[in-house]
């Protein structure tokens, strides 16, 4: 098992809980009853003497869209590639489909796409050749003809057809590369940076036909940069950092784990002193007459001040409340690493 734990009261699965995953929502009858598209247990993969992925355990269900994210060099490629069946774990246990993707690449082939985050199709032939190239490999020719109309109709690539690879523009490619990911309608997709280098509404048709696959049952494994990308698609998420997964969960689970925020001017006529104690705060600032809490539980402390507040009549100026970002959370990752003791 990962080195993780959970935040309290939060389902998210937290590095640092020495050798369990925590979080009192996280029932281990939901794993073991869903079926399991994917399934890591103490990944780890090498490059010679540098170990690049340092026991990752993951768990896709079926039908879910996972999205994994990280910092730079975090291991997300090198985690995909072992389970496209590109490279071998170096140790640990992967399936995917129930299979192992490098001895049954050959069986898994039709079932799963692929979408690189480098290509390499022949720049000489056209989108249209390069479709039917590709259908032909990968369905030995079968396959829903009108198929491969439609997807590159929905990634606004169809008065591209007699195009020749090597003339498309960087996005074109990025489109065409998730046009023949998804041609075969596979049952898992994997997508390693699908929408890198495409404009809003390339990105914004990208996650369209995503969510149509899955909604269609289509489990997605997805890594990306943009959190707002994992934030708009993603049913669970896990934030990696130095070749460990520093914490997962749902989008809510995971926000959970860092504190929320709020803030207001000092009420004229008071002073901090007359303020009340709330139950949840973590940290408490004064800064130029403007106090600054941190908490764990945002609903239950802005109810006890704002009701403390009205009864009393009192304004509290310029109120805020927030609860943390995803890019909190991921700020942070680095720190929860090496906090876990687990940094490279
Ligand atoms: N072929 C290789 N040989 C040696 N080291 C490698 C090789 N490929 C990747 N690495 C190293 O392994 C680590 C993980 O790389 P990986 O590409 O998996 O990270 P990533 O999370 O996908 O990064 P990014 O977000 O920057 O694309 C990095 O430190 C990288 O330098």
């Amino acid at each position: 098992m990962t080195d993780v734990i959970g935040g309290a009261g939060c389902s998210a699965r937290r590095i640092g809980a020495h050798g369990h995953w925590g979080g009192a929502r996280w029932p281990d009858s939901i794993v073991t009853v869903t079926e399991l598209v994917i399934e890591t247990t103490g990944l780890r993969c090498r490059y010679g003497s540098f170990e690049a992925v340092r026991g990752v355990d993951l768990a896709v269900r079926r039908g879910e869209l996972f999205a994994l994210l990280g910092t730079n060099g975090a291991g997300k490629t090198t985690t995909m590639e072992t389970l496209e069946g590109h490279r071998a774990a170096s140790a640990g246990t992967v399936r995917v489909l129930g299979m192992d993707p490098v001895v049954d690449k050959a069986r898994l082939r039709p079932r799963v796409g692929i979408m690189l985050q480098e290509s390499g199709f022949a720049g000489e032939l056209t989108v249209a050749e390069t479709v039917e190239l590709w259908r032909s490999v990968t369905t030995g020719g079968a396959g829903d003809r009108r198929g491969r109309f439609d997807v590159l109709d929905a990634l606004d690539l169809a008065h591209r057809s007699g195009v020749m690879v090597k003339q498309l523009s960087g996005g074109e490619k990025r489109r065409l590369d998730l046009a023949l990911a998804v041609l075969t309608r596979p049952e898992l997709l994997f997508l390693d940076e699908p929408t890198t280098g495409l404009d809003p509404e390339s990105r914004r048709r990208t996650w369209d036909l995503v969510r149509a696959l899955r909604g269609e049952g289509t489990t997605v494994l997805l890594t990306t940069h943009y959190l707002e990308e994992a934030e708009e698609l993603a049913d669970r998420l896990a934030i990696m950092h130095r070749g460990v997964v520093a914490v997962e969960g749902t989008l809510g689970d995971v926000l959970a784990t860092e504190p929320s925020r709020i803030s207001f001017l000092v009420p004229d006529g008071l002073s901090v002193a007359d303020l009340p104690g709330l139950p949840s705060v973590l940290s408490r600032e004064v800064v130029d007459g403007r106090v600054e809490l941190s908490t764990a539980d945002l609903q239950q402390d802005l109810g006890v001040l704002v009701g403390w507040a009205n009864a009393r009549g009192v304004r509290l100026p310029r109120l805020r409340a927030s609860q943390a970002s995803l890019e909190d959370v991921f700020h942070n990752v680095r720190g929860m690493v090496e906090r876990a003791g687990v940094a490279a």
